[in-house]
């Protein structure tokens, strides 16, 4: 609510009676006069004028001059009545407005006071004007108060030093000026019963009557003001949720947007550096594969760039670094794995960049990757399954680079009786050939570069891992068959490595592939020379 009236709308409630239209001026003249009074006030909001009595009389110049007439015959009392009820149908209608009363002696109505009084304190702005016999209602709290005779002339309202001086304090209808502030503002006193006298039956009907409107209409108000006051809570409820649901919304939104984005990247085989995303935001669930619950792909892992340079350092290294194999080319950083753990040697920082980012977003080893194996495959070339040492034991890590490839996964036969003759991979490069245990539980995984394949626990211990050296793959099996079907969209387009055959999905293999597998060796001699 705001406390500024100067705009406000105003209603003028005149007695025209008791405060009666001078000699000499005419109806328009008092109503100029009034609402001049007004503005230099400041009040300059539209000024409604209703006037009380008999109005019959000067019905047309009352309308002429923009004026209600309201007919009432009978008392002062009676045009109060009147006054009071129309006010009240007012207020409902304009809050926070100017009210302004014209009329005279109410002093024995401290009814009305009171009710004034609350309007006051209802941010309505009360203004008084009365003729000069009238002293008693000057000290109700109004904001202004005039004497009719210079109001009807357009004087000034008179100050408050003014008003003090024509209270007559011994007038007896002035006695509430001694009463206690809180009564002159409208609320309770004891005071208040006994200052009233007895009322003729026929006046105590009609103060009956009056009264129930009164309260009617205080009624009416009441429920409009708690109408209005809960229509804002629901409106404030409302708004608050509209803004919940946004911010919810906005929140799933742009987590499914990220989520689709960087699908449709990934379908689209486009470079993105996804690491941090991968495991900080997806975690690495998000990221599993196939049945068993400790394979992950993460599609992307590198940039392109990333991979070039990578490819870059692993072919700029000394011909002497690569050791030939019968069926496939490696590099060997990191050190030496024996049986008692690894001679290490430092890895190269290109390497460091790469292994601290699988260590740091995997969060799957237990420290720094210390060893890294590079293997190069040509079309035909691959590895036979096997199971990596118990040296690197539980956790795997492979980087692909340049060509996509298939690697099968087969449960081994580990459980039959004589487990120890199962021989593994305990040297780089050494490679071991074990019967599948059962075939209905094998499973391929279908690697395209810049991706990486982690597995562990007993997709590292109960299974056999292994690259076919056919230069055509079939990858029917593939457990990331989202990124299979990437694949066969980014193979259409530009080359012919994906085919069917007799409803087979198979990859023709036509360039060389690159493999990181980095790996921990927990343990690690530190004194080369007591080896
Ligand atoms: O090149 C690959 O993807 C697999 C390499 C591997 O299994 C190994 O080095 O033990
Ligand atoms: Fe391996």
């Amino acid at each position: 609510m705001s406390n500024n009236h100067s705009d406000a709308s105003i209603v003028v409630f005149w007695d025209i009676v008791d405060c009666k239209i001078p000699d000499g001026l005419n109806v328009n003249d008092v109503s100029n006069n009034i609402e001049k009074a007004l503005k230099d006030c400041g009040y300059n909001g539209s000024v409604s004028i209703k006037a009380y009595g008999e109005t019959d009389d000067f019905k047309d110049q009352f309308i002429n001059a923009g004026i209600n007439p309201m007919h009432v015959a009978g008392d002062t009392n009676h045009r109060v009545r009147s006054i009071t009820i129309d006010m009240y149908a007012w207020v409902i209608n304009h809050p926070d407005s100017v009210v302004m009363f014209v009329f005279g002696d109410i002093s024995r109505d401290v009814g009305f006071i009171k009710e004034l009084a609350e309007l006051g304190l209802r941010n309505f702005r009360i203004l008084l004007c009365q003729p000069p016999s009238a002293t008693g209602l000057l000290f109700i709290p109004t904001t202004k108060v005039w004497r009719w005779d210079s109001l009807a002339l357009g004087v000034p309202s008179i100050s408050e030093t003014e008003r003090i001086k024509l209270v007559d304090v011994n007038n007896p209808r002035s006695y509430y000026v001694n009463q206690p502030e809180s009564w002159k503002y409208g609320l309770d006193s004891d005071d208040e019963k006994g200052q009233e006298e007895a009322l003729e039956p026929e006046e105590a009907n009609l103060e009956f009557e009056y009264m129930s409107e009164i309260q009617r209409l205080k009624n009416v108000v009441q429920e409009r003001d708690a109408k209005m006051v809960a229509m804002e809570k629901k409106k404030q409820e409302e708004l608050e949720s509209a803004y919940k649901s946004i911010r919810e919304e906005f929140f799933f939104l742009s987590l499914s947007l990220v989520k689709a984005t960087i699908q449709s990247l990934l379908f689209k085989g486009l470079s993105i550096p996804l690491f941090p995303i991968a495991f900080t935001v997806m975690e690495l669930e998000r990221f599993k594969v196939g049945l068993t619950p400790t394979v992950f792909y993460i599609p992307g892992f590198i940039t392109d760039e990333e991979q070039t340079q990578l490819l870059n350092h692993i072919y700029g290294a000394s011909g002497s670094k690569w050791k030939t194999l019968k069926n496939r080319r490696l590099q060997n950083w990191g050190g030496m794995v024996h049986e008692k753990g690894l001679v290490p040697q430092e890895l190269p920082s290109w390497l460091t960049k790469i292994t601290a980012k699988i260590h740091e977003s995997s969060g799957l080893f237990s420290s720094t990757i210390n060893h890294v194996l590079i293997n190069e495959y040509h079309p035909d070339q691959g590895i036979m399954p096997h199971q990596d040492g118990p040296a690197y034991f539980p956790v795997v890590a492979i980087l692909s680079l340049g060509a996509p490839v298939v690697m099968d996964f087969s449960p081994h036969l580990r459980f039959r009786s004589g487990d120890d003759e199962i021989s593994r991979d305990q040297s780089p490069g050494a490679e071991n050939c074990v019967p599948e245990r059962d075939n209905q539980h094998s499973f391929s995984v279908l690697m395209m570069p810049r991706s990486l394949l982690i597995f562990k626990d007993d997709a590292y211990s109960d299974y056999l891992h292994g690259i076919s050296d056919s230069p055509t793959q079939c990858y029917n099996k593939v457990v990331n068959e989202a990124e299979a079907l990437a694949l066969s969209a980014t193979n259409s387009e530009n080359s012919n490595e994906d085919s069917r055959k007799d409803g087979d999905k198979i990859l023709h293999r036509d360039k060389t592939r690159v493999s990181l597998t980095c790996r921990l060796v927990p343990k690690v001699h530190k004194n080369l020379f007591r080896f």
